[in-house]
C-alpha cells in the first residue's frame, strides 16, 4: 500500500488575471473542508502575475491550499527579458514550478537541456519541480511512448542527485490527450507511470522510486479522475481546463466519493 499522498494541481496556464485568481481560490477555500486537506494535497499553478495575489490570500486566510509557477528561469539573475528566476518564486512562498510542460517544448523550443537546467534553477531556490514528460500522437502510434518518455525523464534528471530527486514530482502529460478531450485509459497511463517508477528505481533506489508522487496530466475531469487515481502508480493528476471551474476541481480533488 503506497504512502504517498495524491497530489492534484491544477495547471491554470494562460487563464484568470489575478483579481479572477482571488475570487477563484476564494471558491476552492469556501468548499474544501480540512479532511479533503488530509487526504490530498491541493495546488493551483496561476499565471506569474497572479502569485503575489494567491500568496496574499494564502498567508492571510491560512489557507492550506499550495501554489507554484509554471516555469522558471534557468538562469539565476540579470539581461533575461521576459524571464522569472527561482528566487524571485522562492520570495513569493512557492511551493512548486511545473517545468518542461509540453506547450513550453513545443512553442518555446525547450529541450531536455533547458529543462535539465530549468530543474536545477528550481532545486537551487527550494523550490519543487513537477516535472512534465509525455509523448506526442505520432510516436504513440509508432508504439515508442515509453521509451520517449523515459529518454525525456532521463534527460530531465542529469546530475540531479538522489537528496534532490526524492521530492519531485513527475507528471505524465501525452500530448495528444492535452486539451483535447481524449483521454489516455487508465491502463495506457499506468503503463509509462509505472516505466517512469521502474526508471527512477535503476536511476537512484526503489526507496526513492516508491516515494516520488507520478501524476497523470490531459484531459482529467470528475467523470474520469477515479478510474485513473485507481491505478497503483498513479499519484495525483496535472489539471488544465478542468481546473478552471472552482467547482469541477474540488469534485477532482474529492476523487474518492466519484
Ligand atoms: O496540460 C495539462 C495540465 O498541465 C492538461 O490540460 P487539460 O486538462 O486541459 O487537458
Amino acid at each position: 500500500m503506497s504512502t504517498r499522498t495524491p497530489l492534484m494541481a491544477g495547471n491554470w496556464k494562460m487563464n484568470l488575471n489575478h483579481l479572477e485568481a482571488i475570487a477563484h481560490v476564494q471558491k476552492l477555500a469556501f468548499a474544501l473542508a480540512d479532511k479533503d486537506y488530509d487526504a490530498v494535497e491541493v495546488a493551483v499553478l496561476p499565471p506569474f502575475t497572479d502569485l503575489r495575489s494567491v500568496q496574499t490570500l494564502v498567508d492571510g486566510d491560512k489557507l492550506k491550499i499550495k501554489y507554484g509557477a509554471q516555469d522558471v528561469s534557468a538562469h539565476d539573475s540579470g539581461a533575461y527579458t521576459g524571464e522569472i528566476s527561482g528566487s524571485m518564486l522562492a520570495k513569493l512562498k512557492c511551493t512548486y514550478v511545473a517545468i518542461g510542460h509540453s506547450e513550453r517544448r513545443q512553442y518555446h523550443h525547450e529541450t531536455d537541456e533547458i529543462v535539465n537546467a530549468k530543474i536545477k534553477a528550481a532545486y537551487k531556490n527550494g523550490l519543487t519541480p513537477i516535472l512534465c514528460v509525455g509523448e506526442e500522437e505520432s510516436v504513440r502510434e509508432e508504439g515508442r511512448h515509453v521509451a520517449y518518455t523515459l529518454a525525456q525523464v532521463d534527460g530531465a534528471l542529469k546530475e540531479i542527485p538522489a537528496e534532490q530527486a526524492e521530492s519531485i514530482v513527475i507528471a505524465y502529460e501525452p500530448v495528444w490527450a492535452i486539451g483535447t478531450g481524449k483521454v489516455c485509459g487508465a491502463d495506457d497511463a499506468q503503463e509509462v507511470c509505472g516505466a517512469i517508477r521502474g526508471r527512477l528505481a535503476e536511476l537512484y533506489s526503489q526507496e526513492l522510486a516508491d516515494a516520488v508522487r507520478i501524476q497523470y496530466g490531459g484531459s482529467v475531469k470528475s467523470g474520469n479522475v477515479a478510474e485513473i487515481m485507481a491505478k497503483p502508480d498513479i499519484d495525483g493528476a496535472l489539471i488544465g481546463g478542468a481546473a478552471l471551474d472552482a467547482d469541477e476541481f474540488v469534485k477532482i480533488v474529492r476523487f474518492r466519493d466519484q
